[in-house]
């Protein structure tokens, strides 16, 4: 057993499956398979630095707030903290700092030089103006001045951010230092230094894992059933690119509700209406209205949860019908439902694995910016390609060597590395 992680974490209701204990609870068993040194497994657990900053803005009626944003970098072992910045009224440190070790495995897996982080904001977005946004996002980012850094932790979009937040924060960080510093923050504009491909970037590499694992199975994309819930960033770019495949997108949501077409839903028209409407797809004419419990129960070949954690549970994971579930968004499934989902032989393809483009396509944008010569987006997408469909076949390779499930096997490659790489370097005095 790992000491109980000493961070400052707040307190929580029993009936709250906190993230971080969910994310050592995997790193206990990875580090079980490997018969890890206890001494490492200690050091793995812990988060290397947490920071927790006051976020004092003036809101566009002159009325003062103070929002709580966090950043924890988990693990710099493989190289500089890497990792993105949520948005979210329900973002905590315990959520932060298991998302960041998320990052640290999921870098490691797929074998680009990067340590993990995360950061987060407790607040709803879609609450706040433009200028609000920018005024908090550049206040954070000068709090944070002395802890990022294009070789020391490089921050980027996650969940209620994107290219919009990173501009702001390269700018702020800029300005401090006095010169421009493109590569402080990835998932920028391509005006700034960002990289073709980064935007598609998540949802086209969730969609690769799903093509492997069906081609395993002797099957191909074209007219299976999908399932997605969340309809933002990830989940517009999976949606896009499975229907260009053939396959048949039955059922899509945003947070209010969802909606589902038996036929197939038309997603360039839902990404449209979705557009004129807040970016939420409820209403949209020609579809079923439907909720987030029942979508996800749908009978479906694959179910790819994009939005929050948790979502498949004790609770629900026996209504589960799909045979495939693709971990787009990070932690969607808990511990018990994920052992249940194996028991019964259903493939869980683990977050670590299939939300891995994201962070593939920041790095070949870092590495892109750091040589100042940029790719076109066919070779930005087929160098994420090789990495994404590499770690696949690892982690295959691993189920099958070791007698082990895909996400077991996903955590022993990712901690494994980072484990041989704390030995080589020589334990932290
Ligand atoms: N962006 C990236 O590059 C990466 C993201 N991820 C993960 O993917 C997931 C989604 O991120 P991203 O697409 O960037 O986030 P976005 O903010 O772009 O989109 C989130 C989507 O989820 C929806 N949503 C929120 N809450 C719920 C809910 N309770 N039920 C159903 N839908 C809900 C939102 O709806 P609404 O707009 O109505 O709130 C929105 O459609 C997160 O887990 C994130 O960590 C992982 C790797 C990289
Ligand atoms: O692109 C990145 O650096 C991080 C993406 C991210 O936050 C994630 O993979 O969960």
């Amino acid at each position: 057993m790992i000491a109980t992680p000493t961070l400052p974490l707040e307190p929580a209701s029993p009936a709250y499956i906190c993230p971080f204990d969910q994310a050592c609870s995997y790193l206990e068993a990875a580090a079980k398979e490997l018969k890890l040194d206890q001494g490492v497994l200690e050091i793995l657990s812990h988060p290397r630095k947490v920071v927790t900053v006051s976020i004092p803005v003036k809101l566009d009626n002159g009325e003062i707030r103070v929002f709580a944003g966090h950043r924890v970098q988990h693990s710099d072992i493989l190289g500089p903290y890497k990792g993105g910045i949520r948005y979210h009224p329900a973002v905590t440190l315990r959520e932060v700092s298991a998302l960041a070790m998320l990052m640290t495995w999921k870098c490691a897996l797929l074998g680009i030089p990067y340590g993990g982080a995360k950061g987060g904001i407790a607040i709803d977005p879609k609450q706040y103006s433009a200028s609000e946004l920018e005024r908090i996002t550049r206040r954070y980012t000068s709090e944070l001045i002395k802890d990022i850094g294009p070789s020391v932790d490089i921050p980027a979009p996650d969940m209620g951010t994107s290219a919009r937040e990173m501009a702001w924060m390269m700018d702020t960080y800029s300005v401090n230092v006095g010169h421009a510093v493109p590569g402080v923050v990835t998932g920028k504009p391509i005006s700034v230094g960002g990289s073709r491909g980064r935007e598609m970037a998540t949802g086209r590499g969730a969609m690769i894992i799903v093509r492997e694992a069906l081609a395993d199975q002797g099957r191909s994309l074209d007219g299976v059933r999908v399932v997605i819930q969340g309809f933002g960033n990830v989940g517009i770019a999976a949606a896009e690119l499975l229907h260009q495949a053939g396959s048949k997108i039955i059922a899509v949501s945003t947070s209010g509700g969802g909606i589902y077409s038996e036929a197939g839903l038309d997603i360039p028209a839902v990404k449209a209406y979705a557009s004129r409407n807040h970016r939420s797809v409820v209403g949209f004419p020609d579809a079923i209205a439907i909720n987030n419990a029942d979508l996800l129960t749908l009978p479906c070949d694959v179910l790819i949860p994009a939005a929050l954690e948790n979502q498949i549970t004790e609770e629900n994971v026996n209504q589960i019908k799909a045979q495939i579930i693709a971990e787009a968004a990070n932690g969607p499934v808990t511990l018990e439902a994920n052992r249940a989902l194996e028991a019964r032989g259903a493939i869980v393809l683990p977050d670590i694995l299939a939300n891995a483009g994201g962070v593939v396509v920041s790095y070949l944008e870092w590495v892109q910016g750091l040589s100042y010569v940029f790719w076109d987006e066919e070779r930005v997408n087929r160098e994420m390609e090789h990495l994404m469909v590499q770690a696949y076949h690892q982690v295959i390779q691993q189920s099958k060597l070791r007698q082990i499930p895909l996400r077991l096997a996903a955590y022993t490659l990712g901690v494994g590395r980072v484990a041989q790489a704390l030995t080589d370097r020589g334990l932290y005095p």
